[in-house]
């Protein structure tokens, strides 16, 4: 039909295709106008470009790799406290307003569907989009992340962190160099599946700590931000044969991680049929875990104890139990050993609480409650999860019911944003971890006196999230950032170059700031490209050379 109109009249195409073009453009600009000014959202400050489309993220976070928040910063400087990013989202910079954005007690927040598809785990808690879905996924996990269960967790915790400490020793004893952010990515990970699944990775006992697993968990964050456009991408790469993935990409810990989470879960699903026999297999209780335990609960119905539900809780919950605490405990290392009054007034306090072990001896480390009443670790802490907060991209919510009032100021005059509901309004820990307000103007220089002089500077925080989506395994992240710190710092000094200290010594080996310094968001904070990480060099007494 369209051919025989083509032929009869010469010239029509060209006429067609213009009319085409004109329609397509007319549309556009009438959406563009739209946004601009007769959307809701119109009367709130921003550049015009962010406002008309979401190209302009798009080129900034995936073109530019991730480099969105500082375009964001940016906005902030010019344009005030709230900003909006996108033609349908807002993004504020007030501490004054966490509650606002995030929500308390009671409050409802859905997530933003964008940040959903960067995940790929619909399944899990963490990409859960509805408020009452969420609840009740949650209410199903947190049990096991409580104070008490993390308590009751802490044996196991010091034995790894005993382990922790045998293999700085021995690497000391030859010398060695470690990579800090793979050692703390292994001992997190080994508590996490440990805890998760029963059976731990095992990674602190690999030679090499299992660093590519470590490489290719950091490679993985390099697809978020196209995910959270184009998340059909990511359906289809994982549609491809597994021969064709192995081909493509570096996969092998990813499927080490989806294949044993999912026969961990039948090794479980199993035993329970079996009425609590031990599964062929299974060389550990398969009862004493959180997913054997969330199969057996009463909270969840039976269609969110799928396989493929619970493949995606485990992974999120391991995913986000790994990498997380580990860039905390890295940053912290790195200030501890770059500023040595810093480090002295910790190891003061340590040494103060913490007994030294006897002659071949593991060292025993007070309990974790104990540890949390140091003000001075506490401190450090804090700072560490200010500057270092391991979660980078915007922490966005969507409150489904009520609008969000934000009430601010600008240039000095009190002012009110009233966002109306169903609008994605985000914060960004890296940015509002910097407000001067609050921090001064020396916002990036590690200092924990911060938080000794002020009480209240941790309400401020954002690291954890806030809110009814808070991070569920808070109490768990705490547990291991006092025990390994306590564990490390207690034992190791810092080496002062005479080659005669009598104790175990660290110093940085060939790191510098900018090893740490955050240079890109790929939902998890990135330092320059080949960076190497922070390496310490580590020696005993009487192997002090070089
Ligand atoms: C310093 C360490 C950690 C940091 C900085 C951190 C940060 C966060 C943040 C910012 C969120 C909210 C993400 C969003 O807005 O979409 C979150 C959620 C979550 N985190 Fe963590 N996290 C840490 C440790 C852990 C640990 C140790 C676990 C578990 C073993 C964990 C499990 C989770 C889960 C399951 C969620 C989803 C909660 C929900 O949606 O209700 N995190 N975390």
């Amino acid at each position: 039909m369209l051919s025989d109109l083509l032929d009869a009249a010469p010239g029509a195409g060209y006429h067609l295709l213009s009319i085409t073009a004109s329609l397509l453009a007319l549309s556009v600009a009438t959406v563009v106008i739209y946004r601009l000014y007769f959307s809701p959202l119109a009367s709130i400050p921003g550049p015009q470009i962010a406002a008309a489309t979401s190209l302009f993220h798009f080129y900034h976070d995936v073109i530019r790799d991730g480099q969105y928040i500082w375009v964001v910063r940016q906005m902030h400087e010019k344009y005030g406290p709230v900003v909006r990013i996108r033609p349908d989202a807002i993004h504020v910079n007030d501490p004054q307003a966490i509650d606002a954005v995030f929500g308390t007690v009671g409050s409802r927040r859905n997530k933003a569907q964008g940040t959903l598809n960067g995940y790929m785990a619909y399944g899990s808690v963490l990409g859960t989009e509805g408020h009452d879905l969420h609840r009740r996924r949650r209410a199903a996990l947190s049990p096991f992340f409580s104070k008490q269960s993390v308590r009751k967790l802490e044996g196991s915790l010091k034995g790894i962190m005993r382990k922790v400490a045998r293999r700085l020793r021995e690497r000391a004893a030859q010398g060695g160099i470690v990579n800090m952010n793979v050692l703390y990515a292994s001992m997190t990970s080994d508590i996490v599946t440990g805890y998760a699944l029963g059976e731990s990775w095992g990674y602190l006992d690999m030679p090499d700590l299992n660093e590519r697993a470590y490489r290719v968990i950091s490679a993985s964050c390099s697809t978020f931000h196209l995910n959270t456009f184009v998340p059909v991408l990511g359906v289809i790469v994982r549609r491809f044969p597994r021969s064709i993935i192995m081909r493509l990409i570096d996969i092998t810990f990813f499927e080490k991680m989806v294949l044993n989470v999912s026969q961990r879960l039948e090794i479980i699903r199993r035993s329970i049929v079996e009425q609590g026999s031990p599964a062929p297999g299974s060389a550990v209780d398969v009862s004493d875990n959180i997913f054997y335990k969330m199969i057996t609960s009463d909270q969840l119905p039976a269609a969110e104890k799928t396989t493929k539900r619970l493949i995606d809780e485990a992974r999120i919950v391991i995913a986000a139990g790994t990498d997380t605490t580990a860039q905390a405990l890295k940053g912290i290392t790195y200030e501890l050993l770059a500023n040595p009054a810093v480090l002295a007034k910790l190891k003061k306090e340590l040494e103060h609480a913490i007994p030294l072990p006897h002659e071949g001896e593991d060292q025993e480390l007070p309990s974790v409650a104990d540890l949390e009443e140091l003000p001075y670790l506490s401190a450090v802490i804090e700072e560490g999860l200010r500057l270092y907060a391991g979660f980078s991209y915007r922490q966005e919510r969507v409150s489904p019911d009520e609008d969000t009032v934000i009430h601010t100021t600008l240039d000095g005059k009190p002012v009110s944003y009233i966002i109306p509901a169903g609008t994605s309004v985000s914060m960004t820990a890296p940015l509002l971890h910097r407000h001067e307000d609050l921090y001064g103007p020396n916002p990036d220089v590690f200092d924990p006196e911060r938080y000794l002089n002020n009480k209240q500077l941790s309400k401020y925080l954002i690291t954890f999230s806030r809110g009814p989506r808070q991070c569920v395994g808070i109490n768990l992240a705490y547990a291991e950032m006092y025990l390994a710190l306590s564990t490390i710092f207690r034992c190791f000094d810092l080496y002062d170059g005479t080659g005669t200290q009598r104790v175990p010594t660290m110093e940085l080996y060939e790191t510098s700031r900018e090893d740490v310094a955050m240079v890109r968001d790929r939902v998890a904070p990135f330092v320059k490209t080949g960076s190497l990480g922070v390496r310490v060099k580590l020696r005993l007494p009487g192997t002090n050379s070089e």
